[in-house]
């Protein structure tokens, strides 16, 4: 076989390893020797050779066999004048199977996780009705099991879990099946390795290494919003890893959607998935979760009194979201630790008079317009964009009505967050909203239910 006729057998590949591992993996390999059942590839480097052959040899011995060249053995070659490289030659393994990917070694030098917090793990994250579905979802990643969802989206405001869950799903992983490489890293940290990459014309290094991963796990992904090459890249990235069968993890302070300036075939690859919601807390949520804290705190400092009624008030009204309900507590439990009281309501008022004033005021226009959004099915940009007919327009009004009733905001401030509307316009939509309450009932309901719901 010469390498023409190998040129033409590897393109039946493609077909077998999707086209962007074909594009990356098979079509550079160079036939430099073929005889007594032993066929040899040319790589750029030892890490290309070793990933071929852990998982594309047994393909390309399958092809050449097919095309009846009887090739038992596959062996790598490193290209002369490539960057020096540990070994020169990757021995394939003899037929029939190549070696799993669990009897990889690890390449931590190489794929450098950003470091996770220990204290983020399954246990200590508290499941209620808001979270329930993305903590299923994270918990059947993480048993490692076959794909079945690809990729797993969480999505959900600040500080609502979604770091938390992602590292609870990497602490599980490396427990469970200590052979995977699970790559852990916010979507700026992707994009800084890419630049530097580009900088020191590692691109190919750089490639490998996120094709080299079992499970990938981007954090606030929305932040390559705009960033057309590093887009451009993760989208390689991300095919090449779906075609293979590599889980992958993203998050994001939104659903795909809904994050501007992504382009359309990212968002499109994103929703594939499943995509899940990480809702704003309730109240029973906020109180589980300031039990499991004070049980902790109770653990560490022995003596720790807290009177009955303080966790239910924090929980109560501090509505923002999981990290500010932990800061409060941290700070309250430092405070009557260093002062020697315990923790009643008046201490708990006097020490956080700052968060609970903050909270007050705590209906935003953009969490209304996410709340009447979901509520009427919507789409959060149309309660911004131009749509007229009244599926739209209508829901747009409630929001427009309740960001006069619930926030303090000027009409044209608020026309200013509806994409820039007039204040008459808003003006308005209020009106119009107050003359339909009084005949139609169901959008009296509905204004009261998103009334609660805004309020908590
Ligand atoms: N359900 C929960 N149970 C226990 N702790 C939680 C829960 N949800 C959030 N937390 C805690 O709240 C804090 C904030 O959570 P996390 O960092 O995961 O938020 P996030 O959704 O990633 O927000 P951001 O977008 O701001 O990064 C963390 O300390 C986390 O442990």
């Amino acid at each position: 076989m010469t390498n023409d006729t190998w040129t033409k057998l590897r393109e039946d590949l493609l077909l077998h390893v999707g086209r962007n591992n074909y594009l990356t993996w098979i079509e550079p390999l160079k036939l430099t020797h073929l005889a007594e059942g032993r066929a040899e590839f040319e790589v750029p480097t030892s890490f290309f050779g070793n990933w071929v052959q852990r998982n594309f040899a047994d393909k390309i011995r399958h092809r050449l066999n097919e095309a009846g060249i009887d090739v038992s053995r596959i062996d790598f070659s490193v290209a002369r004048g490539a960057p020096a490289a540990p070994q020169a030659a990757v021995q394939a393994q003899p037929a029939p199977a190549p070696m799993p990917a669990a009897a990889a070694p690890r390449r931590d030098d190489e794929i450098a996780s950003a470091p996770l917090d220990a204290r983020f793990t399954f246990d200590s994250f508290v499941v209620g009705k808001p979270n329930a579905l993305a903590h299923a979802a994270a918990r059947r990643v993480a048993e490692g099991g076959p794909v079945t969802f690809n990729p797993l989206f969480l999505y959900g405001g600040v500080g609502l879990g979604k770091t938390h869950l992602m590292h609870a799903i990497a602490h599980e992983l490396q427990l469970r099946q200590p052979h995977l490489r699970v790559l852990y890293l916010s979507a700026e940290q992707f994009m800084y390795r890419f630049v530097q990459a580009l900088r020191e014309r590692q691109i190919m290094d750089f490639k490998e290494m996120f094709r080299s991963v079992d499970v990938l796990m981007v954090d606030d992904v929305q932040f390559i919003a705009g960033k057309d090459s590093t887009q451009e890249e993760f989208f390689h990235t991300f095919n090449a890893l779906v075609d293979q069968n590599k889980q992958i993890v993203i998050s994001a302070d939104r659903a795909p959607g809904e994050i501007k300036d992504l382009e359309d075939r990212i968002k499109s690859r994103l929703q594939c998935g499943l995509v899940v919601d990480l809702h704003p807390t309730d109240y029973e949520l906020r109180l589980g979760v300031l039990q499991q804290k004070a049980e902790q705190y109770r653990r560490q400092m022995g003596d720790l009194v807290i009177a009955d009624g303080v966790l239910e008030f924090l929980a109560h009204r501090i509505t923002t979201n999981v990290r500010v309900l932990e800061g409060a507590l941290t700070r309250l439990f430092a405070f009557a630790n260093l002062v020697g009281r315990a923790v009643t309501l008046d201490v708990t008022q006097e020490c956080l008079s700052d968060i609970l004033r903050a909270s007050d005021r705590k209906v935003t226009i953009e969490e209304i317009q996410r709340k009447v959004a979901e509520h009427y099915n919507v789409r959060l940009s149309d309660m911004i964009g131009p749509k007229r007919v009244r599926t739209i327009a209508r829901p747009r009004q409630v929001a427009m009505y309740l960001a006069k009733q619930l926030t303090p905001r000027s009409l044209p401030e608020i026309g200013r967050r509806f994409g820039g509307r007039d204040h008459t316009t808003i003006m308005h939509g209020v009106k119009k909203v107050e003359e339909l309450m009084a005949t139609d009932s169901q959008l009296a309901d509905d204004l009261q239910m998103l009334r609660r719901l805004l309020q908590g």
